[in-house]
């Protein structure tokens, strides 16, 4: 039996009709500022209500053996989003899922009225072609790419990216991506930090401060 607090980690965030919210997803070992900057660029850029910050219990493409509890990442991800238009949960986990397209599936279907959008930064949208059904998801809903120093060039040279090319949007009608029929895509620029959670667990274990703080 799951304690009280743990419901709370895995609980879906409250969405009212017609809410525009973002759907950011990530291993957040551990979140950094860098995943608040991304959120709060999609934020302003697409106009949106909210950004969901979704902890998976495990990134499929990952080896996740060394992977923090999902509640210990929750809590930190919770102290570094400290924005009130920021969501963190660990739902993916309560609702037995993991693959991002059962996500959105399960999500979409429960939520009819509020309009999702997905955000990833740019080293996903270059292993985008790997994921399970990602033709589908991009189909389900329309995505926000935001770019990641050291990728602005080679990720939409990538083969998820040039088999969307086409439905890519100007990144000046940013704010009107959710109204467009699916797919749809921009590439959002104007971050670029070099923060990663792979930086950040190498600093730590060096013991020196990680580059780009
Ligand atoms: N510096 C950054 N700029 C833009 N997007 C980022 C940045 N860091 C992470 N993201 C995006 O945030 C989401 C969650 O990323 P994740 O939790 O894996 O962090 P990470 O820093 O990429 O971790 P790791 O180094 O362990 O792969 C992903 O879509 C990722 O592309
Ligand atoms: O659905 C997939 O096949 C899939 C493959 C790789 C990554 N994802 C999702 O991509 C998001 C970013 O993961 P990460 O580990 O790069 O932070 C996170 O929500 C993962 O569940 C999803």
């Amino acid at each position: 039996m799951l304690s009280p607090g743990a419901r709370d980690v895995r609980r879906i965030p409250l969405a009212t009709p017609g809410l525009r919210v973002g759907l950011f997803g990530g291993s957040f070992n551990p979140a950094h500022e860098a995943h608040r900057a991304a959120s709060l660029l999609a934020l302003h850029r697409l106009k949106l209500d909210r950004v969901w910050w979704l902890v998976t219990p495990g990134n499929p493409l990952k080896d996740n053996r060394q992977l923090p509890s999902l509640e210990e990442r929750v809590a930190f991800a919770r102290r570094v989003a400290n924005h009130p238009r920021i969501d963190v949960t660990g739902c993916e986990a309560a609702l037995g899922v993991r693959y991002t397209y059962e996500t959105i599936d399960i999500l979409t279907r429960r939520m009819p009225q509020v309009r999702f959008v997905w955000i990833m930064g740019a080293d996903n949208l270059a292993q985008f072609h790997r994921w399970q059904r990602w033709r589908a998801i991009a189909e389900r809903l329309p995505m926000v790419v935001v770019d990641r120093m050291g990728q602005s060039l080679t990720a939409t040279a990538t083969p998820a990216a040039l088999a969307l090319a086409r439905w890519r949007i100007d990144e000046q009608d940013a704010a009107a991506l959710l109204d467009r029929p699916t797919p749809s895509w921009v590439f959002l620029h104007g971050l670029k930090s070099p923060l990663s959670s792979t930086g950040i667990r190498a600093a730590q274990r060096l013991g020196v401060a990680p580059q780009g703080r």
